[in-house]
């Protein structure tokens, strides 16, 4: 059997080998029907190759896979982004490049054009039902800083707005971690599975090393851009409540965000920033419905549908606006710099991958890129769970605590935490 799972480009298939499999092989006439038993050997071969690294993104109109690396874009800090994407694409073989930037501007991302890419129209209901990964308590979870100090650094940051009204600072996104440790072992496809069932976020899993021992999984409701062809659009999140136990109260809950002068206001420095963001690439760009309410299955969100049309095909690929548009306010703060300056001052750690963005881009441009949210990033044996809120004049750190704890539940609900008493709950509720 001469093809090695290098060679193979593409294949279309679910898993059953009495499926008639399409395979693009390098070099060979295209596409090859291959019969029963090559598609077997075939299968045998890719086993090995294809179950390493994994690249899963789920929403309610589709469902892109991607598994092995066929060929590793360089790394690099966000300002050459575009560039070694550009690069890598006219380099290789057809196939988008999937992967994940971190916050830090000057971290090294992980981009690849896999060896397997595979996009369907995903159906929630074909869906297994979520099956909780493992039963964990929640008290096997180390709060990174604890509620206490969590709400002392949202102290700090209201200082340091205070000290500069109205210019240097208007808003600060601070987050705050739970970590679990011994956590290499948990079965991160059902975990998937399970996250998948919140139809208003788009589940992700990226690995982000080719050992298996680094990935970032969650689901996230804020799309940061797509692009298709001249059409672009993004959906920032900005003002946030979380939902409530019964019909009546989560009504309320609503009600009190859309009121909220506050929410409004953190709200539109994020709609602003993306607007004025994608404004220079754009000859039409606007946004219909207005601000609206978005609920996820344990939030609720001010959000801003955005669609634009790019001025021509040359403008950036959907790669290259992720890149500008990366950190928007709603997780890093306005202005950009000084909330970046106040992060790093405040926050006791490196953020990593949480809160940067996930998504593909292909060689004519078009891809879509999601942020980072409601995740988790398993580091060795460590899994480390991530919410974070803005932070604004007028801001309350018990409110933030609260906030983060009703954030931390996307991702503690999917691993079957949810529903258990712990510190943070009384005040999430
Ligand atoms: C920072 C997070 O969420 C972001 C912050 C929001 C807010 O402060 O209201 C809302 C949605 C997200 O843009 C997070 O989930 O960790």
């Amino acid at each position: 059997m001469p093809f090695r799972i290098a060679e193979i480009i593409k294949i279309h298939s679910e898993s059953t080998i009495a499926k008639q499999l399409q395979l693009r092989l390098r070099g060979a006439v295209t596409p090859v029907n291959l019969r029963g038993r090559l598609v077997l050997e075939v299968m045998e071969v890719s086993a090995e190759g294809l179950d390493v690294v994994q690249f899963h993104l789920r929403n309610s109109s589709q469902r892109i896979e991607a598994r092995g690396i066929r060929r590793r874009v360089e790394a690099g800090p966000r300002a050459t982004l575009e560039q070694r994407c550009r690069l890598a694409l006219k380099e290789g073989y057809g196939s988008p490049l999937v992967g994940s930037f971190p916050f830090g501007d000057d971290l090294p991302d992980f981009l690849y054009e896999p060896a397997f890419v595979q996009r369907a129209p995903y159906h929630a209901h074909t869906q297994s039902k979520a099956v909780a990964p493992a039963s964990i308590e929640l008290s096997a979870f180390v709060a990174h800083p604890t509620e206490a100090d969590f709400a002392r650094m949202v102290e700090q940051a209201l200082d340091l707005l205070a000290q500069q009204p109205g210019s240097a600072l208007e808003k600060v996104v601070l987050s705050r971690q739970l970590q679990l440790f011994g956590a290499s072992g948990l079965d991160y496809d059902a975990l998937l599975d399970s996250l998948s069932q919140d139809l208003a976020a788009t589940a992700f899993r990226v690995d982000l090393s080719e050992q298996g021992d680094h990935l970032l999984i969650g689901a996230t409701p804020e799309k940061l851009i797509s692009r298709k062809g001249l059409h672009v659009s993004s959906l920032p999140l900005a003002g946030s409540i979380p939902r409530g136990k019964t019909e009546v109260e989560d009504r309320e809950r609503a009600e009190q965000l859309s009121r909220s002068e506050k929410d409004s206001r953190e709200h539109a420095m994020t709609r602003e920033f993306v607007l004025d963001t994608l404004n220079p690439f754009c000859r039409e760009l606007g946004t219909q419905e207005g601000t609206i309410l978005y609920p996820t299955a344990t939030m609720w969100h001010l959000g801003t549908a955005i669609e634009g049309k790019l001025k021509g095909a040359d403008m950036p690929s959907a790669a290259g606006l992720a890149a500008a548009l990366h950190p928007t306010p709603a997780v890093g703060g306005f202005p950009r710099e000084a909330a970046r300056a106040a992060i790093a001052d405040i926050e006791p750690y490196d953020r990593g991958f949480y809160a940067g963005a996930i998504g593909y881009v292909d060689g004519s441009g078009d891809g879509e890129w999601y942020v980072s949210l409601r995740c988790a990033e398993l580091t060795d044996d460590r899994l480390t769970l991530h919410a974070g809120a803005g932070i604004v004049a007028g801001s309350e750190p018990d409110q933030e605590v609260r906030e983060t704890a009703a954030k931390f539940r996307a991702m503690l609900r999917a691993m079957g935490v949810a529903d258990v008493t712990w510190a943070g709950q009384e005040a999430a509720e």
